[in-house]
């Protein structure tokens, strides 16, 4: 039986794709096998010695200590593309919300006070305030075409947008998706320089935070709408609050309340709803259970964001031996001796590495007695061992 520990609202749709008789998922394990969870910071929670994956349903890892979890030989797993669309919804709203200036003309709305005929007067004569833009013909500048950058982009380029885009990373399969006719652009600046409207689509790391600094704003086009729907720490919320304020910056969409932002007229602050809706909870809890249950029944590796992808068919019924270990010579000599010592036949066998970690699954001609895998275990370099029968 595999324990799953679950932190946050998961769909039902994905724990059931762990089947109760061979899973127990619940909120209170104590020892869990594996975890699954959304937004929920493990950074400060005490990793347990039973823990062998951890399965985001969703797309950002930043509340992950990814780093440590690799050390330990655990595999993180995520959600990549499962609530793409569900994002570019709510950037493609923002960018209505900002060019139209609906929600202060609502709010202007709600304060009309008399008659049908008394309210009518008051929004006709004050209607001009909340005058717009219309989007085809101006410039959208996307910084970072992954999963959601693509899809923002293209559906731009639908609406009769020019669009730019920055990815010094850009995968092959987004290159393909991306529509012709989207600019590259070879830096952030050269972005801002560009665009009406610029929206972030990067995940937060070392490299990407404080990205939209006060610099960065004083070089934009002047009335420009920045678009949030990535992570708090990308944008540095006290620059854009001044360059609101200068009147540079036409206004500030975001998935990202904060107390410098709160209560701005040019700021609309949403409460972290981009990956809100339905459809997209159950593909992201889908794939990361199903991710999270190969692992733990196959040792497999789909869409690990620290682990190499690795698929083994099983082959024959003896044990599985899986080991993670440091990326370093002879590892894989001391894994085979170790089996071939113990006079089993290696049935099958695959390695991969990724940056520092490297990763085995090797089927077993017979069952690897404990002491054997107890010595591996405590090889130098080894991170991880596991035996599947
Ligand atoms: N508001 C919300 O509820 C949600 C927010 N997100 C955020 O959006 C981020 C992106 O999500 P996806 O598109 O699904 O991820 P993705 O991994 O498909 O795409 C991220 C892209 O950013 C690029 N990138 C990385 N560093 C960059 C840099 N310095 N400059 C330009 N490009 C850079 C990568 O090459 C990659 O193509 C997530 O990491 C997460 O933080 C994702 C889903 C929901
Ligand atoms: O997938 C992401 O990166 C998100 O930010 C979505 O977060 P959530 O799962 O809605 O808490």
């Amino acid at each position: 039986m595999f324990k799953v520990l679950t932190f946050n609202n998961i769909s039902a749709r994905g724990l059931d794709r762990l089947p109760r008789e061979r899973f127990e998922v619940s909120s209170e394990i104590q020892q869990p096998d594996a975890v699954l969870l959304r937004s929920a910071k493990l950074h400060d929670w005490a990793v347990p010695e039973t823990l062998k994956a951890v399965g985001r349903a969703g797309a950002g890892v930043n509340n992950i200590p990814v780093e440590a979890m690799s050390e330990r030989g655990i595999p993180v797993f995520n959600a990549p593309g499962a609530n793409a669309n569900a994002v570019k919804e709510l950037v493609l709203a923002a960018m209505f919300l900002a060019a139209r200036n609906i929600c202060p003309a609502w709010a202007f709305a709600q304060t009309l006070e008399g008659d049908d005929a008394a309210m009518n007067k008051q929004a006709e004569a004050e209607k001009k305030r909340f005058t717009g833009f219309e989007l085809p013909g101006r410039t959208l500048g996307v910084v970072g075409l992954g999963a959601i950058g693509v899809n923002v982009a293209n559906a731009a380029k639908a609406l009769g947008m020019n669009v730019i885009g920055y990815d010094p990373q850009i995968t092959v399969r987004s290159a393909w998706n991306l529509e012709a006719g989207v600019r590259r652009a070879h830096s952030v600046d050269e972005v801002m320089a560009a665009a009406d409207v610029v929206t972030l689509h990067v995940p937060e790391t070392d490299d990407t935070r404080g990205m939209i600094n006060g610099s960065r704003l004083a070089a934009a086009r002047e009335g420009l709408v920045l678009l949030n729907f990535a992570r708090a720490g990308i944008v540095d919320d006290n620059a854009v609050v001044a360059a609101l304020d200068a009147g540079r910056m036409r206004s500030y969409v975001c998935d990202f309340p904060s107390a410098a932002l709160k209560g701005h007229d040019a700021v609309v602050a949403l409460p972290h709803i981009g990956a809100s809706t339905n459809e997209a909870q159950e593909n992201c809890a889908i794939m990361a259970a199903d991710e999270v249950r190969d692992f733990l029944e196959t040792g497999n590796i789909m869409n690990s964001v620290n682990f190499p992808e690795l698929v083994l068919p099983r082959n024959g019924s003896g044990d599985r031996l899986t080991v993670a270990n440091a990326n370093v010579p002879n590892m894989l000599g001391q894994i085979s001796s170790a089996v071939a010592e113990a006079g089993l036949n290696i049935a099958d066998m695959y390695n991969k590495s990724r940056g520092d970690l490297a990763y085995s699954v090797v089927d077993i001609d017979g069952k690897l007695p404990g002491d054997v895998v107890e010595r591996l275990r405590q090889t130098e370099g080894v991170l991880a061992v596991r035996v599947i029968e």
